[in-house]
């Protein structure tokens, strides 16, 4: 059922002038603006009277003024109409925000056209603007003379404004008399200036962005770096289809891209206040009615970060509001009409494009939530991460950067990290977001500068916030209701820290909440920081939106620190020559690695086609090379491990190779053994051999004793002469006794004869063996001064004498004499 009402009150409930309120006939359904008293009624009190007409006279001397001077008109269109409000609005304080909302209000109320006129008078259509422009001009002239003949009573009128106070009355009249209606800001005044430079973005939506007041602001802007205030910006929805359904109305008004008017309707129930109309006023940056396009949010909030962002500058936009309200259509938007996030990536990257040229950049991205109180990692899901805080500020341990080159691979990431985020269905969002999301791009730039390197380091977080809701609107007892209970908290932390930072405390409670920790940056560290508030224009959300818009309202008033470009000055270490020396170092090296793989590589590949081959038939050969490299299975198993790694399968019969290589390696052993054993074994029937062989010698010198024991002469015998095979040598033997009984060889041929394997130890070389070291005639100490190979001629020279002595004697004494060392031969002593 409507609800008719009479009119009410439609002013700031906070506003202490209360006398001064502004009535307005509500009986629409949107709040429509009552007609000014004096037209309504000519016999209204002379206070609303005068008041009436100072406000048209202001108006009036405002047009008049701004068609002599059509710079400074400009100026004031662009300020209080134009499209980007905010750019206008930089300069303005609070109470020149309330002033202009007061102008607003009267001129609504005393001029005909109403606030839709106006929007359509000033908007970007320029048959209107040149509608509005002549309407300017006709009532202009006839201003004119009204003010000429008024200016003196309008300078000696009391204070006007609904609800000016004092000092902002003199500031009215001061806007009067002075600067038609425009108020410089006060001295110390600290303003953010939106455009950052020549090169800032023009909207494709023909938006102005120049700066309404120029140089002024940036005077202000450069002089004043303390910080910047946080920019608030307000965007409407359109009624859902579900809210229609429910018969909802629309509770919200946007007028001239920044005033927001909320309407309050009693209820049905609601007896008391069944006729009543409530509502309040709030003034944005700007406020977007629910027909913006996404490229126009984007460029008025966000397009200047962009920039700020290469100049080595931190910047935020995060979206807040009730669940519903639209902060993910905001933020990310839809495939036909992208988000903010998207248009801002874009955006950056273009710039890059751009400026390639002069240096390199480098974007990294990370991707983050926070849900139930927990931090994860979106674009590689994990374990929950740890927040940590370090010079850079508040980070989260182990997140994922990715070094993104084109905008398709962030948009790629952005798709899959959106995948990886907790959305829920709830009772008033079908795709509710159920955690604070958080999109870090941290764009590097480097370039040179002489022989340094300037190094600036910009850091943007697109921040989609979960909405706000109430316990009942969502499912109770359930995982939801816990997870809007996370949500709720976190969002009360970050509502506590705005209000500790606006009242400018010591202690702002970042630690309260996950989320007020990461945004610690944005709200009071040095950075340039946009809150776009979403709301909902249905009256069922009324409670949420004016929750929202309180909240909002409150942060215009945060300011951050001042924002100066995180700049570093690399110096190069080393002159050019020895970096050429260090490149030339690095390839050399490089090479070599190159050729090291290559020859692993081959390596490689011959140890699996060798163990393949042993596998196959476990020949001794395979089985030997494999046993000469037994590290060689290792790498092999790896280079499978790897490889069947990169192909997606595993490797088909690993186990029977395997055991192949250990049977083979047994059976070898095996046969080692059984070698060993035969090698004992013919060592020992060796040593028999030798056994034997000597007691033949025995027998046989026995033997020849006897046979030559009448002649007195002695054979000499040796082992190597009793030998079968040595014929020859028994010549020899038979031919030098021959010649000791014919004719006589030299000593040194003599000495040449003997067998010389059979070599015995002589009383020479014992001697020389173990005697000390002897000086030699130099003076020089030696083993021994003689020559080894010298030793045994001196020996026959030296034997020669002794041998015929010993040949003559028996053979008794023969045998003494080869005994190794003059070793006493046993001898029995009952022989003797
Ligand atoms: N400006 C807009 N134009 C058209 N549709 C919109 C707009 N804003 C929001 N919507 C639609 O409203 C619905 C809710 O929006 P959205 O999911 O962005 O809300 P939300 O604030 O992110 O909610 P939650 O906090 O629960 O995640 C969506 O279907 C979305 O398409």
């Amino acid at each position: 059922m409507p609800v008719s009402t009479r009119s009410q009150v439609f002013g700031n409930q906070d506003d202490p002038n209360r006398s001064q309120r502004v009535r307005l006939r509500s009986d629409q359904e949107e709040p429509q603006l009552a007609p000014s008293p004096l037209q309504r009624n000519p016999h209204h009190g002379l206070k609303e009277k005068m008041k009436a007409l100072t406000q048209f006279y202001e108006q009036q001397k405002k047009q008049t003024a701004a068609l002599r001077n059509p710079t400074s008109s400009n100026r004031i269109e662009e300020q209080r109409f134009s499209t980007h409000p905010s750019v206008g609005l930089l300069g303005s304080k609070r109470k020149e925000e309330k002033e202009s909302k007061m102008e607003e209000v009267m001129k609504e109320k005393l001029q005909k056209p109403s606030a839709q006129m106006e929007e359509q008078r000033f908007s970007t259509n320029p048959s209107a603007e040149l509608l509005g422009s002549q309407r300017k001009e006709e009532k202009a002239i006839e201003t004119e003379r009204i003010m000429k003949e008024n200016v003196f009573r309008l300078v000696a009128l009391p204070t006007v404004g609904v609800a000016a106070d004092e000092g902002e009355g003199k500031e009215n009249l001061m806007g009067l008399v002075g600067n038609v209606g425009f108020s410089c800001p006060k001295k110390g005044t600290v303003i953010r200036k939106l455009s950052m430079g020549s090169s800032a973005p023009k909207s494709e939506v023909g938006i102005r962005r120049e700066t309404a007041i120029g140089g002024e602001l940036d005077k202000i802007s450069e002089n004043s770096m303390i910080g910047s205030r946080i920019l608030v910006f307000v965007r409407l929805r359109p009624m859902a289809k579900k809210e229609k359904e429910a018969g909802s109305r629309c509770c919200v008004r946007i007028v001239n891209r920044r005033d927001v008017y909320l309407t309050e309707f009693a209820t049905e129930n609601d007896y008391l206040r069944l006729k009543r109309v409530r509502g309040r006023h709030f003034t944005f940056d700007a406020s977007f009615p629910d027909s913006t396009s996404q490229q126009e949010v984007y460029a008025t909030t966000t397009a200047d970060l962009i920039e700020a962002v290469l100049q080595g500058r931190n910047g935020s936009v995060f979206c807040y509001g009730a669940t519903g309200a639209g902060k993910t259509y905001t933020m990310l938007g839809t495939v036909e009409n992208p988000g903010v996030m998207v248009l801002a990536i874009k955006d950056l990257f273009a710039k890059i494009r751009q400026r390639s040229c002069d240096g390199n950049h480098v974007v990294h991205l990370s991707y983050l939530e926070v849900y139930n109180e927990t931090v994860r990692d979106l674009l590689s899901p994990g374990r929950p991460l740890v927040l940590r805080e370090d010079k850079q500020g508040i980070v989260a341990a182990g997140l994922t950067q990715y070094r993104a080159y084109s905008t398709d691979e962030v948009m790629a990431l952005l798709q899959q990290g959106n995948m990886n985020r907790t959305t829920e269905p709830t009772r008033v969002n079908e795709t509710s977001s159920r955690s604070h999301a958080i999109l870090q791009v941290i764009a590097e730039y480097r370039v040179k500068d002489g022989a340094d390197v300037v190094s600036r380091i910009g850091k943007l977080s697109l921040i989609d916030l979960a909405g706000s809701e109430r316990a009942l609107a969502t499912d109770q007892r359930t995982l939801r209701s816990l997870e809007g209970a996370n949500i709720n908290r976190s969002l009360l932390a970050l509502s506590s820290c705005i209000n500790a930072l606006v009242e400018g405390k010591k202690h702002i409670p970042y630690r309260n909440s996950k989320l007020t920790q990461l945004l610690k940056d944005s709200l009071g560290g040095a950075c340039n920081t946009v809150m776009i508030a979403n709301i909902s224009p249905s009256n069922l959300s009324l409670g949420e939106t004016q929750n929202t818009l309180h909240w909002a309202d409150r942060a215009k008033e945060i300011r951050t620190k001042a924002c100066v470009a995180n700049e570093e000055v690399i110096q190069v270490p080393a002159p050019e020559a020895d970096q050429a020396k260090l490149i030339l170092g690095l390839q050399k090296e490089n090479q070599e690695l190159r050729m090291q793989l290559v020859r692993h590589q081959q390596k490689l590949l011959t140890m699996e086609a060798q163990s393949l081959a042993a596998n196959c038939s476990p020949t001794p050969s395979s089985v030997s090379s494999l046993l000469s490299t037994p590290c060689s299975t290792k790498p092999i198993e790896k280079h499978r491990t790897k490889s069947s790694l990169l192909a997606g399968k595993c490797f088909s019969t690993p186990e029977p190779k395997k055991k192949g290589a250990e049977e083979t390696v047994r059976e070898l052993r095996q046969a080692v053994k059984a070698l060993e054993i035969e090698m004992e074994r013919m060592k020992k029937e060796h040593a028999m051999q030798i056994m034997q062989k000597e007691n033949l010698i025995r027998e046989l010198t026995q033997k020849n004793e006897k046979s030559l024991g009448g002649e007195g002469m002695t054979r000499i015998l040796t082992r190597a002469s009793l030998r079968p095979k040595e014929p020859a040598e028994r010549t020899r033997i038979k031919g030098e006794r021959t010649a000791t009984a014919g004719e006589l060889k030299s000593p040194s041929h003599r000495f040449q004869s003997p067998v010389p394997p059979v070599k015995k130890r002589t009383f020479w070389d014992i001697t020389t063996a173990n005697s000390p070291s002897v000086t030699n005639l130099n003076g020089r100490k030696t083993r021994s001064h003689v020559a080894p190979d010298q030793a045994p001629s001196m020996l026959l020279q030296l034997a020669y004498p002794c041998f015929w002595f010993v040949l003559m004697l028996g053979p008794h004494v023969v045998n003494y004499i080869l005994q190794p060392g003059f070793a006493r031969p046993r001898t029995n002593p009952l022989n003797r």
